[in-house]
């Protein structure tokens, strides 16, 4: 599989008064194309600002991040919105869901930014939601859902326009143990699959446990970049 997110020599420093933050300080990695990569590291480590430089969301202070051969930090913001929209979907902790729109209404949004056609967007956002298992619960709100369910929503949601990389940042974070578990093992399904690129930001090791590389970041560098052999069949 070739490599769709190169990471070269990577740096961002943040001013704080007179004192320089080196929240990345020369960070280099590869993910290949269909890999589910974790990054895991300690609070204040760096994950965040790694995932966002990945996303195009900051700029970094120096360094490359080139993304199925496009330089991320060369874009302008509109060639940035265009990429993201086109390649990327994203996983929040908190959801992220509109509530006032029902699940079906979240998964198909990033539809409507597109311009798709209403029936198309309906029939599209059907299929994610029955592939999390929520057929049934497409006309329920937010507020309607659990915690669990409303995260499956914003998978559904992350995947509907077809990405090829998913940006996830603590994905279970605002979950429980059990739901978390239900909420990996369909993540890594999707990975295998569907073939999609995951890029996950945890604090949390046993979670990292799911994906085939994993990336430990402490102080703004690499300190272990492990790939593993296959991951569970599920
Ligand atoms: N906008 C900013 N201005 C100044 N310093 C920042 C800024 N954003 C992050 N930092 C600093 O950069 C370092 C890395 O922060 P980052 O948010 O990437 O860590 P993290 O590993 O994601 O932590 P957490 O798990 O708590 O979200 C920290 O020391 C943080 O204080």
């Amino acid at each position: 599989m070739k490599n769709i997110i190169c990471v070269n020599n990577l740096y961002k420093l943040y001013r704080v008064g007179d004192t320089a933050v080196r929240a990345l300080d020369g960070v280099s990695f590869t993910v290949r194309e269909g890999e589910f990569c974790a990054i895991v590291g300690t609070s204040g480590s760096g994950k965040s600002t790694l995932l966002n430089m990945l996303a195009g969301l900051e700029r970094p202070t120096k360094g490359e991040v080139i993304i199925n051969g496009h330089h991320i930090e060369k874009m302008n913001e509109s060639e940035l919105v265009s990429f993201r929209g086109n390649n990327v979907g994203f996983i929040f902790q908190s959801f992220h869901l509109l509530p006032a729109l029902n699940a079906l209404e979240n998964v198909a949004l990033p539809l409507s930014f597109r311009g798709e056609e209403r029936g198309l967007r309906k029939k599209k956002a059907e299929k994610m939601l029955r592939m999390v298992s929520l057929e049934k619960q497409k006309n329920h709100m937010p507020n309607q859902m659990s915690g669990g369910q409303q995260q499956r929503v914003s998978i559904a949601r992350a995947l509907v326009s077809d990405p090829r990389i998913i940006f996830a940042d603590e994905p279970t974070g605002n979950l429980d143990s059990r739901t978390s578990e239900d909420v990996m093992r369909l993540m890594q399904k999707i990975v295998s699959e569907q073939g999609r690129t995951l890029v996950m930001v945890t604090h949390d090791m046993n979670e990292a446990e799911y994906a085939d590389r994993i990336i430990r970041v402490i102080d703004g560098k690499i300190v272990e970049n492990k790939e593993k052999r296959r991951k569970q069949e599920i």
